[in-house]
């Protein structure tokens, strides 16, 4: 079988692949000494979209001519920019063995290939009902969200399905964002979560009630307390009914599940120090084998701000830690010293017409402040956790540009909080006085 040698390897064609690729290409790449290898057909693309624009009846990424690919905002990343690059996209190849020790990955047609530098960007898969034996859950018509393909799959059967009725299972971000997408497709649109309220990771009940009634303002009907614990399907195997806990039945023609992922570390078990689920970095995202490091949604990473170990499943982190991981590796053969990483956790998400971010830590007490009402023509509140006395997350829902900056701010340089009841009557302008 054929064996093909790189200088640096990027495994994996994500979010995190696509941003190393551009670090590569400014710190100075020779045409063929770097390859992305992925499973995906397509170059790396902004994953994000998946679940927004890529699923709405007219979505612009799914446009003739158009193609996904990352640099959302900035120079766009198609597969001409790779040739132009002379890196090469090997797609449609999925390594089934890493060997380590000796610099060598083998794809599942069985071809081999050599690196002197790897950078692991594997992400993240979803975990699915069939993982827990639901009864049921292997129908035809439920979808899960992660690659191009799912989402094609989704689009298919959202447009055979027209006006259809739609359940998501799971209420954090992505069945929000699904919740929304399906909805604008005219579907009538269940949600069922086991928690008291949406996104519990981090949404506070004040948060949350917000989106809540938003969604039932947009007739999303909202489940909450229960699980599906079963899938009916008609003589065509396609799903049909979804059975809960507490014994309701609901109505479904497509089913999308979003209960959560996995980091996709098991290529190297035993051959990489591990932590917390993710591969174990330095702050310039290098294992314990010299020669590879792990960057994105893989990789348990030193989190200077709070001085501790996190793994981050987030698309900001996932292009900051690739660029961090080629910075780092450039510098090493230039000579020339990096920074260590220094992140603030930022995350973001949209559906409908709405738009939050939060930045920081989600931990201590919170204090809410603003708009919260969902009937408002425009909506705009947030809220700052508090620990210590210090200011250590900040969330702004309907914020402009600026008042983003305001609040990120705030979330950096932790500020004391000695006031909370002030703090939470001057909100936004507290971070625009920071
Ligand atoms: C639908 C969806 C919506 C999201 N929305 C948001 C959002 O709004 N805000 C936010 O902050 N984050 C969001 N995220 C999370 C964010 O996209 C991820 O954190 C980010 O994509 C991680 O980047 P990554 O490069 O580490 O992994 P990924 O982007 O998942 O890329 C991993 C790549 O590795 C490939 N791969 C894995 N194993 C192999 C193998 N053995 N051989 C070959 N290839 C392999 C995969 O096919 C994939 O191409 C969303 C995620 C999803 C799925």
């Amino acid at each position: 079988m054929a064996e093909k040698s790189f200088k640096y390897v990027i495994l994996g064609g994500g979010v995190a692949a696509g941003y190393a690729a551009r670090e590569f290409a400014k710190q100075g790449v020779q045409p063929g000494e770097l390859a992305i290898i992925s499973k995906e057909a397509v170059a790396p693309y902004e994953r994000p979209a998946l679940s927004k624009a890529y699923l709405f009846p007219e979505g612009a990424a799914r446009l003739p001519g158009f193609h996904v690919c990352v640099g959302s905002g900035g120079e766009r990343l198609l597969p001409e920019w790779y040739k132009a690059k002379g890196i090469e996209l090997i797609l449609s190849t999925e390594i089934v063995k890493a060997d380590l020790p000796a610099n060598t990955l083998v794809s599942a047609a069985g071809e081999t290939f050599k690196y002197q530098i790897l950078i692991i960007a594997t992400g993240s898969t979803v975990i699915k009902l069939t993982d827990f034996g639901v009864q049921g859950a292997d129908a035809k018509n439920i979808f899960y969200l992660r690659e191009i393909d799912d989402a094609d799959k989704l689009v298919e059967a959202i447009k055979a399905k027209k006006n259809g009725k739609a359940v998501i299972v799971g209420g954090g971000y992505i069945g929000l964002e699904l919740g929304a997408a399906l909805k604008i497709n005219n579907l009538d649109v269940s949600m069922v979560y086991p928690e008291p309220w949406c996104m519990p990771r981090l949404f506070t009940s004040g948060i949350a009630a917000f989106y809540e009634g938003y969604y039932a303002n947009k007739g999303i009907k909202i489940i909450k307390g229960t699980v599906a614990v079963g899938f009916t399907s008609d003589s065509n195997g396609e799903v049909k009914e979804v059975q809960l806990k507490d014994g309701r039945v609901l109505e479904a023609d497509i089913v999308v599940v979003g209960v959560g992922g996995r980091p996709l570390t098991a290529l190297f078990k035993g051959q990489v120090e591990e932590e917390t689920g993710g591969i174990k970095t330095d702050a310039f995202f290098k294992t314990s084998v010299p020669t590879v490091y792990a960057v994105g949604d893989v990789a348990t990473f030193p989190l200077k701000l709070y001085n501790e170990l996190r793994r981050v499943e987030h698309v900001d982190h996932a292009r900051k830690s690739a660029e961090q991981a080629v910075k780092a590796i450039k510098g090493l053969e230039k000579g020339q010293s990096v920074y260590e990483y220094d992140y603030l956790p930022y995350f973001y998400s949209r559906s409908f017409d709405l738009a939050w971010q939060f930045y920081g830590d989600n931990v201590g007490d919170t204090v809410l402040f603003g708009d919260n009402n969902p009937q408002s023509p425009k909506p705009k509140f947030g809220s700052y956790w508090i620990k210590d006395g210090k200011v250590v997350g900040a969330f702004l829902e309907g914020g402009s540009a600026e008042e983003n900056q305001a609040i990120a701010k705030v979330a950096k340089l932790q500020p004391k909080a000695e006031n909370l009841d002030a703090l939470a009557k001057e909100g936004l302008a507290f971070a625009c006085k920071i």
